[in-house]
């Protein structure tokens, strides 16, 4: 698997280290608001449990899976539910946790949905931010790193579902893309 890497953009203490500085701040943050930390599957999950393991306050935590992308390196636009939250989000202070921020598809998505539901407030944490190729106004309420332009794998993040279980983040040989 690492021979089909072909750079490294962010290395596992960089990931690790922004973290920590993110878990301090939404635990200032959302002090005394008991927020519901929503993990979007499959790609947050990484991020959403290094992540809480860094928040200092109470919180609870749901998990939603949605996809747009498939197999594809290019969102299809049309998000899928596939897995929804279990409790209701109505009255409560709700924070989305996501791995990437490409097209905004996604997170529009859910926030319209978030906010249908008579949530309290809505912001969104996103740990890589690929702003070049947004179809919606969407800003991030935290992000760890403004990425460029390029179709990046690991830490939770695939292409065709593999390399999900990189600790790092970094980009494929093309050759990987022409197989
Ligand atoms: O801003 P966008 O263009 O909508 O792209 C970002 C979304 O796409 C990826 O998920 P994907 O749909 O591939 O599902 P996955 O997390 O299961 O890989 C990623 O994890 C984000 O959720
Ligand atoms: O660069 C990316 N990599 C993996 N999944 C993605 N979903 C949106 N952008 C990306
Ligand atoms: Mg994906």
């Amino acid at each position: 698997m690492l021979n089909e890497i072909e750079r490294v953009l962010l290395t596992e203490e960089q990931l690790q280290e922004k973290i920590l500085e993110l878990g301090h701040t939404i635990s200032e943050d959302y002090y005394d608001k008991n927020p519901l930390v929503i993990c979007v599957l499959k790609g947050a999950a990484p991020f959403m449990s290094d992540l809480i393991k860094r928040v200092s306050i109470h919180i609870e935590m749901d998990f939603m899976a949605v996809s747009s992308y498939g197999t594809s390196t290019v969102s299809s636009g049309e998000v899928r539910i596939i897995k929804d939250l279990d409790a209701s989000v109505e009255g409560r202070h709700v924070l989305i946790v996501e791995d990437i921020i490409d097209s905004g598809l996604t997170l529009n998505y859910l926030l319209d949905l978030l906010r249908r539901r008579k949530a309290e407030s809505t912001k969104i944490i996103t740990l890589l931010d690929k702003p070049h190729h947004r179809k919606v106004d969407l800003k991030p309420d935290y992000c760890g790193f403004e990425i460029p332009d390029e179709f990046v794998v690991g830490y939770g993040l695939d292409y065709a579902e593999r390399y999900r279980n990189l600790p790092f983040i970094g980009v494929l040989k093309p050759e990987v893309y022409n197989r």
